[in-house]
């Protein structure tokens, strides 16, 4: 893969868990960000333990080489609530704009059940015809105000939420428009579908339309586990569902090769949410970097 095209990003998530506080409360900001320069990343997405001023922040990941390349944004449209949505949405664009980010990935949370105590694979939320076209429209205006600034908006599919399988994000693509882009996440749609074909499948579709890629594998006797028993999402990512790439189920290589051809330029960023008490998120880091070297060559 070209360097010039793809950088690397890794997630806080592995050291603090913003959906799970108690995971990797012991982990401090710059222990964080130390670790992920020092295993070789130059990418971050933001996590609750990162300062909220952007002039702290920026000196902070200067000193180590590392930037600000996204962060987690939850909208609620199909709720009705657009101008709450709205309001919120334009304060973290311009906390972006300012770290110099160019995608926002969002993630349409309405009546979404992955922090919930309940069966990801029972009671996801599933949409009705007019919450979509709410959806739609949040979407291409939110697409607007991004492009204000010279970035992209895209949409996180995520397990235990309305746009989660490959029939939900086709109806969220079809009805939004062309300045709307995917946030491809390897790990969610494998978790969702199970098979290989899925994830391939749903890369090579929208790969012209993908603004941001989410590296994330999937422990499979974790996920049959969830499933037999009912288990939530976060019971799941308690358990080790979710690893590093090159360490779980998926196959890497067609989604580099399918990145590549189609010659994707943006972040590539390992997310991979494990308890640091059991996977130690530095050396995860370390091996998820090597990986990465050994497949593509960044
Ligand atoms: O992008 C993500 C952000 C997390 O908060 C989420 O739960 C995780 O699974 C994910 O993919
Ligand atoms: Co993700």
């Amino acid at each position: 893969m070209d360097k010039n095209k793809v950088k690397l990003g890794i997630a806080p998530i592995a050291w603090t868990n913003d959906d799970l506080p108690e995971l990797g409360a012991e982990n401090t900001f710059e222990q964080c960000v130390s670790e992920m320069a020092l295993a070789g990343f130059t990418g971050s997405e933001v996590g609750n333990k990162y300062p909220t001023d952007p002039e702290e922040l920026k000196s902070k990941l200067e000193s180590r080489g590392i930037q600000i390349c996204n962060a987690w944004f939850s909208t609620f449209f199909a709720e009705g609530k657009k101008e709450k949505t709205i309001e919120k949405f334009i304060e973290h664009r311009d906390f972006l704009a300012e770290m110099g980010a160019e995608v926002i990935g969002c993630s349409e949370q309405s009546y979404s059940i992955q922090g919930l105590d309940k069966a990801i694979f029972e009671e996801k939320p599933e949409f009705s015809q007019e919450e979509w076209e709410k959806i739609a429209e949040g979407y291409n205006q939110l697409a607007e105000l991004a492009a204000e600034k010279g970035m992209k908006v895209s949409l996180h599919h995520h397990m235990g939420t309305g746009v989660q399988t490959p029939a939900e994000v086709d109806k969220f693509m079809e009805m939004t428009n062309d300045d709307v882009y995917l946030l491809f996440d390897s790990g969610h749609i494998y978790y969702s579908e199970g098979t290989q074909a899925a994830v391939e499948n749903l890369l090579k579709k929208y790969v012209d339309q993908i603004a941001h890629v989410h590296l994330k594998d999937v422990r499979d006797e974790v996920v049959k586990e969830v499933k037999e028993k009912g288990l939530s999402f976060l019971d799941g990512v308690k358990m080790g569902a979710f690893t590093i790439p090159g360490d779980g189920a998926i196959k890497f290589e067609p989604l580099f090769e399918t990145l590549e051809e189609a010659g994707y330029e943006g972040w590539m960023v390992v997310e991979a949410e494990q308890d640091p008490a059991k996977a130690n998120p530095f050396e995860y880091a370390v091996q998820a970097r090597e990986f990465i070297k050994e497949k593509t060559g960044l």
